[in-house]
């Protein structure tokens, strides 16, 4: 906002980057500046649709903001965890279960892992129509910078990477885009995400030190923006456990079950996790920033069985095309029982349950 001053905010420092030695997943990075033209995008496009196909994650550089905005934001992100009252965090809780929906706070230990261990994540969930949804006192002062950060996570990155998957599927540009309206009903939001460590080596010895269990995402696409704590983990192609790199003032983008149900398979959902960090960043909190996309209520789940390239390489379907959810069933179904249903145990890694006739996977 030029000319005006912004209002003050506490920084939040986050641990140094680890020098520890780890196993890295390595899948490509892009430099979104160039998906503003036509060309940029065509150059890009076969890029977008590798990483998706093969890691389902993709790293951004050159998205817009300096470091500088991006640390003022990481700045804003901590102020619903650290200046607001517990008292006023439980009045505005998200209705998980009632409404299906993470709007609001999740409080720590909500969620089970693993033998009876709860989880110690605690999440601030803003809502697109940012002005609409009551905020905490503290956030007030931001509301306006963060429906800045929301828009531009919305136009300037989710709509530049969905443009270049539907050039990857042989799809009008716009394909993907008319199924992700801001102004549509639906719940794609910002997620802030603050990991406190187990409060017993007893309790993270118990999860395996897993801090948030293995998982593919609800929506279509994520945007991640990179933090230095080095804890998620993605399932290689190989089937092994590896790190995501942080890269400053960079992004991680993934791919969710709506976007491996919309390409009929053809872009991965891939399973990932977060563990405990290397020892040289332990005891320390871990602060996230997020942007869940989520398609528009409406959308029918279904493989876009109009792509030539669909039509070439063949259409995985998780169910029957009259079964299938819509956005909205299957948002609110997956958000009602992350972390609070029964699970079906395959194996030692992994349990299972079945949402909407659909088999869905947890790993520990
Ligand atoms: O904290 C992270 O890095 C990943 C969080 C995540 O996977 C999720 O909230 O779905
Ligand atoms: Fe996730």
């Amino acid at each position: 906002m030029p000319g005006t001053t912004l209002p003050p905010v506490p920084h939040y420092e986050p641990p140094s980057v680890t020098k520890e030695d780890v196993d890295w997943a390595e899948f490509p990075l892009i430099d979104l500046s160039k998906a503003k033209t036509p060309e940029g995008r065509a150059e890009l496009a076969p890029v977008v649709r590798d990483a998706m196909r093969t890691h389902g994650f993709l790293y951004v550089v050159n998205h817009g903001l300096t470091q500088a905005q991006t640390d003022r934001y990481f700045d804003i992100a901590d102020m619903p965890f650290a200046q607001v009252p517990e008292e006023e965090k439980k009045q505005l809780a998200g209705k998980i279960v009632e409404n299906g929906s993470y709007r609001g706070y999740k409080a720590r230990r909500l969620w089970t892992i693993d033998n009876g261990v709860r989880d110690e994540i605690e999440h601030y969930n803003l809502h697109r129509p940012i002005f609409q949804q009551q905020h905490p006192k503290a956030l007030q002062p931001f509301l306006p910078e963060l429906r800045s950060l929301t828009e531009h996570n919305h136009y300037n990155v989710l709509f530049p990477i969905l443009r270049m998957l539907a050039l990857g599927l042989e799809l009008p540009e716009e394909t993907f885009v008319n199924l992700h309206r801001f102004e549509d009903e639906g719940e794609t939001y910002l997620r802030y995400m603050k990991y406190f460590p187990y409060q017993t080596e007893t309790d993270e010895a118990r999860v395996k030190n897993v801090w948030l269990k293995g998982h593919t995402d609800i929506g279509s696409i994520t945007i991640l923006w990179s933090q230095p704590v080095t804890a998620l983990q993605i399932m290689s192609p190989d089937g092994k456990w590896r790190y995501v790199k942080h890269i400053p003032n960079g992004l991680v983008v993934n791919a969710g079950d709506s976007m491996e149900m919309l390409s009929g398979g053809f872009y991965k959902a891939t399973i990932h996790r977060v563990v405990q960090p290397p020892t040289d960043q332990r005891g320390r909190t871990r602060l996230g920033m997020f942007y869940f996309a989520i398609p528009s209520d409406d959308v029918k789940l279904v493989p876009l069985a109009e792509s030539p390239v669909l039509q070439r390489v063949g259409i995985t379907r998780k169910c029957a095309d009259e079964d299938a959810p819509t956005a909205r069933e299957w948002r609110m179904a997956r958000t009602r029982a992350y972390g609070l249903s029964e699970l079906q145990r395959r194996d030692d890694v992994v349990e299972e349950q079945v949402l909407n006739g659909v088999v869905l996977k947890h790993y520990n």
